[in-house]
Formats: C-alpha cells, structure tokens, sequence
C-alpha cells in the first residue's frame, strides 16, 4: 500500500515536517510513503493514482497555501477531477509557518475543501491540545498537523515536537487506509 506526500517547501521547514509524515507511515508495517515535492514538475499522475491515500503539506504563505501547492491543485483539474480519480481516496494534510498562529488553519481548510471536492475523504488529528511545548499538538489544531518555525535555519525548526506531530498524522493515516482497504475488500 503507498502513500504519497504532496509538498512544497520554499525554505526547507516544512520539508522536515513532510519526512516526518512519511516516517509515521512507515512505521505502519505493509504501507510505503512517497515522497513527491511539488517543485518537481510535471505531476507524476499514474503513480498517485496508484496511491490509496494523499497527505497534502504547504508552508502557510501570506495566510494561505503556496502558490505551489495552488499551482498544484489547479494542474490536477484536468486529469484528475474531470474524471473523479481520487474519489474515496483517503486525505489529510500539514502546515507548517513563522507565526505560531500565523493563520495556519486556512491552509488547512484549502487542502480539505481540495479533498472534498476530488471526493476524498479527510482524516485530522485525535489529539489534545496541549500547552506544553514538548508535547505532540502543542499549537492545538485538528483539522491537521501544524508547526511553527522561526527565522532558524531547519536543522534547529519545526521543533521535535511539531516534527512528531506531523509523524504521528502520518502514521494515523497509513492506520486509517489499512482499516478502509480492508473493508473494501472484505
Ligand atoms: C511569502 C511568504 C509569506 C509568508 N506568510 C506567512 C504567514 O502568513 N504567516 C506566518 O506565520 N508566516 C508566514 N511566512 C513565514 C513562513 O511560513 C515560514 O518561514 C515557514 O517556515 C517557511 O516554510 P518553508 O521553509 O517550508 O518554505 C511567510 C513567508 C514567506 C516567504
């Protein structure tokens, strides 16, 4: 079973926050993360149709996605959407900006809303907020995984516990698209 991981970085910080998703997958025996930078164009498109689930991420720019990421999206209308490809196609996604708000939750909301209208089913987080910063979910958000970098360079940026986070999406989601394949097929 693979699972892509659909990103963009303009730094570097939230490609951190992307190999941790993917090592949270991994961690799920029989599901295989890939990891495909947006950056890198064109699209591969037959290999995410070969995917059974699609973890979005995107640095929050100017309190939304980045123009990447939109690019993105924009590109899958026609050989995706048209089609209704990624129909039940499980989704989650991660972001990743300065600001500890930093309006995180609207790039969120535009990878759900992506989701929903490729007719994908989302999954968030099953974390409690905390106000520790050494814990998992410290910046308190469920619709997704968050992190907070500074100007630090990101070897010091998202923190260990951000970087967990977002592993630990990762692996929610590998758990979650095992458990709907196998209910598919049973
Ligand atoms: C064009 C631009 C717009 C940004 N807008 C925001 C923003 O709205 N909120 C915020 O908290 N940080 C903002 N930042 C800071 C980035 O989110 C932050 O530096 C992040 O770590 C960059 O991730 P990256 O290294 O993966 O590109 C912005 C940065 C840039 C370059």
């Amino acid at each position: 079973m693979k699972i892509a991981i659909v990103y963009d970085s303009g730094y570097g910080h939230t490609a951190k926050q992307a190999q941790a998703a993917a090592d949270g997958v991994n961690r799920v025996d029989g599901v295989e993360a890939i990891l495909l930078p947006v950056a890198e164009n064109p699209a591969p498109w037959d290999l995410l149709q070969e995917c059974d689930a699609i973890i979005f991420g995107s640095p929050t720019y100017n309190g939304s996605l980045s123009a990447r990421l939109k690019k993105f999206m924009e590109d899958a209308t026609g050989p995706v959407w048209t089609s209704m490809k990624w129909r039940n196609k499980i989704a989650a996604g991660f972001t990743n900006s300065g600001a500890m708000h930093g309006d995180k939750l609207n790039s969120l909301i535009g990878m759900a809303l992506f989701a929903a209208q490729h007719s994908m089913i989302w999954v968030g987080l099953d974390l409690f907020a905390s106000t520790n910063p050494e814990d998992m979910n410290r910046i308190g958000g469920w619709l997704g995984a968050m992190a907070q970098s500074d100007n630090a360079s990101p070897d010091v940026t998202p923190i260990k516990s951000d970087l967990e986070t977002a592993a630990h999406l990762g692996q929610r989601v590998a758990e979650t698209t095992k458990q709907f394949i196998a209910g598919k097929t049973a």
